[in-house]
């Protein structure tokens, strides 16, 4: 790997300013998903350097949390540039140890960065408000204050992105962070640590704990110190992590799992609907939590929409991230790949039809072929799990009130997508999907402006945009009473 700053391949954690390695000095290699090969070690902490960790935080809360808004956005704003500066090399190590092609990374940096530059302007804009009050003798109000240590898990799917979304709206309410990438994927959280630290961000404000996910979790979890448990990943461990912070009854954030709707009515545009969906569910070959998962077509602009798709997806160049004409990387494991084959083989199993892909483009690698499936019926496993992967099923529908009825008919609530041309279905289904977010004749969502998060089994909370800091802050009531205040009035 020829970084232009090699500094930022950062093989150890950081605790309280000090980059370190494990207790035990275990280790745990980190591979290039493309074709398996070593690009370093991380140490594989355990439950006590953890604490350590949540115990750094928490020392450097109170000078943290004392600074202005407008010192503590400064602070972020420089993060911002040095990560700017840097981002060439931050690119090519988000596709070395992510696999996404080396444009989406690119992309990805700057949506990390909208989240660093955003926070950093909110810093600022952290205000309380002053009640009317019910009685001659007390003046009431209501003042926001830091939640106090955060912990931040993070996924594997956006290695920059749920960083910045996570630690700069904390870092800007005033909180200090514990943060624990995926073993999987930890050298781009730990370069925007290090970058954080040249930004001038003090020692214990920003925490990078790397290893196995259980025990670090299940520290963060339990240890009451922590007020704040932040986490971007599967419904089951997003579960688990409510059930360990029950404990002490944390103020929780869960982005988790989705199993989004993708409607093409029959007055939609359908060569725009097509880009919508292409960049809906190819985006990180499929692997995110708002991508496309169940494609519902009208059934008279079935074969016309089939056909177009068709086309695009055949157009796609499977492959090493780093090529220039690559356009979809691999998957991150082989259990992401099991998983896709099994959906594949149920569905062909019960009657769907093949059109494009289906397979591993070689056998031993992670590169599933982005692959069509036609005549997708509900009692398929597509139909009901999240794919995560570069698979579109498509169904017909005959009405809206039947295709309604369908896409809402899950656990999960994150995003939904639809295309139409009718303002007034708009509103209708718009209002009637029971989902955090929608897209309305687009398959493109995310920015640091909107609210990101779902209901249901997909999560509680939500990040960025403005409401994003709330979830970092706490309000408190102030009940000022005084007989002389009923002069004042
Ligand atoms: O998969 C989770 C994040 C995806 C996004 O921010 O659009």
């Amino acid at each position: 790997m020829t970084l232009k700053n090699g500094q930022l391949l950062r093989q150890q954690a950081y605790i309280g300013g000090i980059w370190c390695d494990a207790d035990s000095k275990a280790t745990i290699t980190v591979r290039n998903p493309y074709d398996g090969s070593p690009l370093g070690t991380v140490p594989n902490l355990g439950a006590a350097e953890t604490a350590r960790a949540i115990a750094a935080a928490d020392g450097a809360l109170p000078a943290w949390r004392a600074k202005t808004g407008k010192e503590r956005g400064a602070i972020l704003r420089k993060w911002h540039q040095l990560i700017e500066q840097h981002s060439d090399d931050l690119a090519l190590l988000l596709t070395l140890e992510q696999g996404k092609p080396l444009a989406e990374a690119r992309g990805e940096l700057n949506y990390a960065l909208s989240f660093v530059e955003w926070f950093a302007e909110e810093a600022k804009r952290i205000y309380g408000d002053v009640l009317p009050t019910p009685r001659g003798d007390q003046r009431l109000m209501a003042i926001r204050q830091p939640v106090g240590v955060v912990a931040a898990i993070i996924a594997w799917n956006f290695p920059s992105a749920l960083v910045t979304r996570k630690v700069s709206p904390a870092l800007a309410a005033g909180c200090c962070v514990v943060l624990k990438p995926s073993e999987l994927t930890p050298y781009t959280a730990l370069a925007l640590a290090w970058l954080g630290e040249q930004a001038g961000i003090p020692p214990g404000v920003l925490n990078v704990v790397t290893g196995d996910p259980a025990p670090i979790g299940s520290e963060l979890s339990g240890n009451a110190t922590v007020r704040k448990l932040t986490f971007t990943g599967s419904t089951a461990t997003g579960r688990l992590l409510m059930q360990q912070s029950a404990s002490n009854i944390k103020k929780l954030s869960l982005e988790l799992g989705g199993n989004a709707p993708f409607i093409v009515f029959e007055d939609a545009d359908l060569d725009e609907a097509v880009q919508g969906l292409m960049a809906s569910k190819f985006r990180n070959a499929g692997q995110t939590c708002v991508c496309a998962n169940r494609v519902y077509v009208h059934s008279t602009v079935a074969e016309a929409f089939g056909a177009k798709l068709r086309a695009e997806i055949e157009r796609m160049r499977l492959g090493n991230g780093l090529d220039q004409d690559v356009t979809i990387g691999p998957l991150i494991d082989q259990r992401a790949v099991d998983k896709v084959s099994r959906l594949v083989a149920d569905a062909t199993a019960k009657g769907a039809s093949l059109l494009a892909g289906g397979r591993l483009a070689q056998p031993g690698t992670l590169l599933f072929q982005p692959t069509l499936l036609d005549g997708i019926a509900d009692d398929m496993d597509i139909a009901h799990e999240e794919i995560f992967g570069p698979v579109v099923g498509l169904c017909t529908f005959e009405s809206e009130a039947a295709v309604l009825a369908r896409a809402n008919d899950s656990e999960s609530g994150l995003a939904a997508y639809f295309y139409t041309a009718d303002l007034e279905r708009v509103w209708r289904v718009m209002e009637a999907l029971e989902y955090g977010i929608v897209g309305v004749n687009t398959g493109a969502v995310s920015n640091e402006v909107g609210p990101f998060g779902g209901i249901k089994e997909s999560g509680v909370g939500r990040e960025g945009s403005k409401y994003g800091i709330e979830e970092f802050l706490e309000l408190k009531y102030v009940c000022l009473a005084g007989k002389s205040l009923n002069a004042a009035r």
